[in-house]
């Protein structure tokens, strides 16, 4: 037995331990393993003593070295199978966020077929309606013919222009004013006075052309109606004309708050419409009161009192007004959830990049607009739908809609964490984005914050999404312009070290947990806005004397020293 025996079975027995030790949690080895592995061990140790290499140095360098490998390799595969679960985990994590979004799309898709049918049961009901009428016309001519006739005199029969713009021109924007059930109504209800309201909107269609209004090419019709309200089924990048087919009869001025200025011009505005114009005017309900508490005129003034008077508020306006800056522009655009009628916005902000008309010239502005044709801007709105996932239940989903003209905004909030935010583009994973949050603008929106962020301007009529991240920790986000058509969605990962909140217009900010989603696209409901020159004009007058964009002195030229 060689002197340092102790010794050598003593330090075989601290790595063998730590190695049993790995062999069990891994479940790899079993003792008889373990027995020949100690055998094993002694025997090389042994060896390497007695061919005389070994000293007490060299026996501790070989057991630590052997411990080192050891250790190396169980924790390679530990976290290879680490890695696995993760992947696994982040696979089931995206399809249960792709299946959500899907969900989310065939919903919208349904709704957007719904509304589809409803209109078409509207048109077939104003079909019949119109040709029971024109039944009715032929016969009471006829009666009166027959009556005349006989009494040898008599007078025409009372007119009711009822459908009969609908029943020429095919689908105009009269058929979504005639609500149902009106049929039946008194003319003392409630329902009558509104119907009164209702079928005196004005109609009107829209055409865009190449050169503009006085180009010479050929003008054609957009038929971008739904039962006559405006959508982007059908969208141009051309120069769009809106043309009244009847004078407008009733308008929405919406106001800035708190401000004498404003105040004042809305009342001079509102007496104008009513003696000069002849045309309904309607305010919010608190512009009328304090009009009236100045003023009993003001008395005939319209105002929404109830939320459902709200939601049908397209169906009775002709045109809405803003008196105000660009707030006041998202403001008036927030109030219409559904189609939005042209919109002339007077500048009394600071900025006033979305309000083209002088309010010192409203008369001239809006004798020209009421008369038309007039050019427009069609500012798209993106929808966009907050999916919550509670406690990942699958059924605990609560949903929540915002229409935005100008971006919807995810951020950090208070959080000092970075945003950790899934980007996804029609379900293929776009990026991961790592900073202070992300801007997702429209091209109205691209002269707001996306513009502080580094984003590009872009004209309004360009159909785009704007991807735009918000002070990124990476050098090479750079932003992006995504197709009009895309479906984009911002997840929450589950394991988010912080929540994240979005904002709609600057406005209504939500908190988004881990697990939340918020899914964007384009809206089928863009802003008609009128323009006081031509959409390009307007929008480059904008860049230029809003923003001051690229403003220099120019280089002196004083020419050459002479020789
Ligand atoms: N860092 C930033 O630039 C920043 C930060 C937060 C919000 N905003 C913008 O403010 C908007 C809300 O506007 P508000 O008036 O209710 O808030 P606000 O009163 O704070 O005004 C924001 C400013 O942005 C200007 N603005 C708004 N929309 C614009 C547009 N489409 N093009 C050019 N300028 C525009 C307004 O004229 C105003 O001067 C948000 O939609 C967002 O775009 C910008
Ligand atoms: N009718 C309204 N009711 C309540 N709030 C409104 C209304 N119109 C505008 N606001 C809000 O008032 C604020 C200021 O409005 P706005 O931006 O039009 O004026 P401004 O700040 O003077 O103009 P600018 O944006 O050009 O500087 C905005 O936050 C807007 O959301």
């Amino acid at each position: 037995m060689p002197p340092n025996h102790l010794l050598l079975t003593e330090s075989m027995a601290s790595p063998l331990g730590e190695r049993h030790r790995i062999s069990r949690r891994n479940s790899l080895t079993n003792v008889s393993q373990i027995e020949l592995d100690s055998v094993k061990l002694g025997v090389e140790g042994w060896a390497s003593l007695s061919a005389g290499v070994g000293s007490q140095r060299n026996l501790q360098e070989y057991f630590q070295e052997s411990t080192a490998a050891d250790e190396d390799s169980h924790l390679v595969e530990f976290s290879d199978a680490l890695q696995t679960v993760a992947k696994a985990l982040r696979q089931v994590a995206e399809s249960k966020a792709r299946t959500v979004d899907e969900a989310a799309e065939w919903k919208r898709k349904y709704e957007l077929e719904v509304v589809r049918c409803q209109q078409l049961k509207q048109l077939i009901a104003e079909k019949a309606s119109v040709e029971e009428n024109q039944d009715e016309k032929s016969k009471s001519v006829v009666d009166e013919q027959n009556d005349s006739e006989s009494s040898g005199g008599g007078h025409s029969p009372p007119s009711f222009g009822n459908g009969v713009c609908c029943s020429k021109e095919g689908i105009c924007n009269q058929q979504v004013i005639r609500e149902q059930g009106f049929a039946n109504s008194s003319p003392e209800s409630k329902d009558y006075s509104d119907r009164k309201l209702s079928s005196a909107k004005a109609s009107f269609h829209l055409a865009w052309g190449c050169n503009g209004r006085s180009g010479r090419r050929h003008k054609h019709d957009v038929v971008s109606f739904e039962s006559g309200n405006i959508t982007t089924a059908v969208r141009s990048n051309k120069q769009i004309t809106l043309q009244w087919d009847s004078p407008p009869k009733s308008v929405f001025i919406l106001t800035k708050p708190n401000s004498v200025s404003v105040a004042k011009m809305c009342g001079e505005m509102v007496r104008w419409l009513k003696d000069v114009k002849n045309v309904r005017v309607f305010v919010e309900k608190n512009v009328k009161k304090e009009l009236v508490e100045d003023d009993s005129y003001y008395n005939f003034l319209l105002a929404c009192e109830r939320d459902e008077e709200l939601a049908l508020l397209h169906t009775k306006i002709d045109l809405v007004i803003t008196l105000g800056g660009d707030g006041t522009v998202l403001w008036a655009a927030n109030m219409f959830k559904g189609p939005v009628p042209p919109l002339v916005s007077f500048s009394m902000g600071s900025l006033g990049f979305m309000t083209p008309f002088q309010s010192d010239r409203y008369q001239e502005c809006l004798d020209i607009v009421m008369k038309g044709p007039v050019f427009i801007t069609l500012r798209h709105r993106l929808h966009c739908r907050i999916i919550r996932s509670k406690d990942k239940g699958e059924t605990d989903l609560e949903e929540e809609d915002h229409l935005v003209l100008n971006e919807v905004s995810i951020d950090r909030g208070m959080s000092s964490y970075l945003t950790n935010l899934e980007c996804y583009c029609d379900n293929l994973f776009v990026t991961c984005v790592q900073g202070d949050g992300l801007i997702l603008s429209t091209p109205s929106g691209s002269t707001a914050y996306s513009l502080a962020a580094g984003g590009s301007m872009v004209h309004p009529q360009v159909p785009g999404i704007l991807f735009t991240p918000i002070c990124p920790h990476s050098l090479s986000f750079r932003p992006l312009i995504l197709p009009e058509h895309v479906t984009l969605r911002v997840q929450i990962p589950i394991n988010s070290r912080g929540q994240a909140w979005a904002s709609f217009d600057g406005k209504d900010r939500r908190q988004l947990s881990a697990g939340d989603a918020l899914i964007v696209h384009m809206s089928a409901w863009p802003v008609p806005a009128a323009c006081d020159d031509e959409s390009t004009h307007d929008f480059l007058r904008s860049v230029r004397e809003g923003l001051h964009w690229n403003l220099r002195k120019s280089q002196s030229f004083d020419g050459p020293r002479e020789q």
